[in-house]
């Protein structure tokens, strides 16, 4: 049986459960003291609920986005090991981000047509949060040289995972935007990502340059030669 503790429940559920942390109805079972089961097979049958309390298929939109959520912030935890040896600054913004996407993950499993306004004021997301992610990314600006072309993802292994994690975050952001346009997230978590995306290519380029490694540039394929005349 696998046994864990409690507060490490969060983490090892993949993230999304940090909103049933807070007090949903789905709270895991306690098996005495302070270890829990992690498995309920409460999602067996392909349903699993939201801190709203509320049950929804798998294949709904709001899982979609948290299942998205979740996978930008396994490849930061990715990038953050490589980013260690190269900017540990980095690894220090990358770890706060982290938490920063449980607490997306947190307001997108709280629909607001569905939940109470108790709950959405426990899961509210700041728009502070966008503006810190701004200026991280205006301060590594200050040392990075100017973009004269096109650069492949690339620059080392923390270059190329923080480009991974830039590409997952925009998947984030596709399936956040449907819920921020039907109005069951806020707006504030949709400019997070799209912001998170613009930091992850600034950082990927930073950690490239702290490094010492080249990024690849992109070469324009070579035109094919002009057919000869018919009659040559
Ligand atoms: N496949 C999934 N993709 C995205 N989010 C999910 C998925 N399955 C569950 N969730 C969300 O993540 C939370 C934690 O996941 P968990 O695996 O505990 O859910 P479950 O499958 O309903 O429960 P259990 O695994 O205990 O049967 C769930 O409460 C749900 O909100």
């Amino acid at each position: 049986m696998l046994r864990l503790a409690s507060s490490h429940i969060g983490s090892l559920k993949a993230g999304l459960a940090a909103f049933r942390e807070l007090g949903s109805s789905a709270a895991l079972h306690t098996t005495g003291s302070s270890w829990m089961k992690i498995y309920t097979k409460t999602g067996d049958k392909g349903s699993s609920s939201l801190y709203s309390g509320e049950r929804r298929p798998k294949d709904d939109a709001v899982f979609a986005a948290l299942g998205d959520v979740d996978e930008v912030n396994s490849t930061l935890g990715l990038a953050r090991e490589h980013a260690r040896h190269v900017a540990p600054q980095l690894a220090g913004q990358l770890e706060s981000i982290q938490s920063r996407l449980f607490d997306v993950g947190s307001a997108v499993a709280t629909p607001r047509p569905t939940s109470s306004d108790h709950k959405l004021q426990r899961v509210a997301f700041g728009e502070g949060h966008s503006e810190q992610l701004e200026g991280w990314i205006d301060g590594m600006m200050e040392e990075l040289p100017p973009l004269t072309q096109f650069i492949l993802p690339s620059g080392g292994l923390a270059a190329a995972t923080l480009h991974m994690a830039r590409s997952v975050c925009r998947r984030a952001e596709r399936a956040v935007v449907p819920l921020v346009r039907d109005q069951l997230t806020d707006a504030a978590v949709g400019i997070y990502l799209n912001r998170l995306s613009d930091y992850l290519f600034t950082a990927a380029r930073y950690a490239a340059l702290k490094g010492g490694e080249e990024e690849t540039v992109w070469v324009k394929a070579p035109q094919p030669a002009a057919a000869p005349p018919a009659d040559s």
